[in-house]
């Protein structure tokens, strides 16, 4: 199943630097790790925030939400998820 997820990163502003930069360290081996997989297939930026928007391929909701509650950075986040279907006007769906 594909979903959209939409993920907003609030750090407390008194976290130490090293342990900010340790946590998106880690954040980012995790997300490349979850892309080489086909598990995070799109991550994009939205522009001017601590934000991105991004396409996950997971079996269920179960696998996604153990996804992203394993994100370093999930404590810090606030996630919306948005299951996908194929829209009936695809070139995907006309074959
Ligand atoms: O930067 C972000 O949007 C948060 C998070 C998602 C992937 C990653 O490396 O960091």
């Amino acid at each position: 199943m594909l979903y959209m997820v939409d993920m907003t990163v609030n750090l407390p502003h008194d976290m130490p630097a090293d342990r900010a930069d340790d946590i998106k360290a880690r954040e980012k081996a995790y997300a490349l790790d979850l892309q080489r997989q086909g598990k995070w297939p799109h991550i994009w930026r939205v522009v001017g925030e601590y934000r991105n928007i991004s396409i996950f391929d997971a079996a269920d909701h179960s696998e996604l939400h153990q996804l992203l509650s394993q994100l370093p950075l999930f404590p810090y986040m606030v996630i919306k998820v948005t299951p996908l279907c194929q829209h009936p006007s695809s070139l995907q769906a006309q074959s």
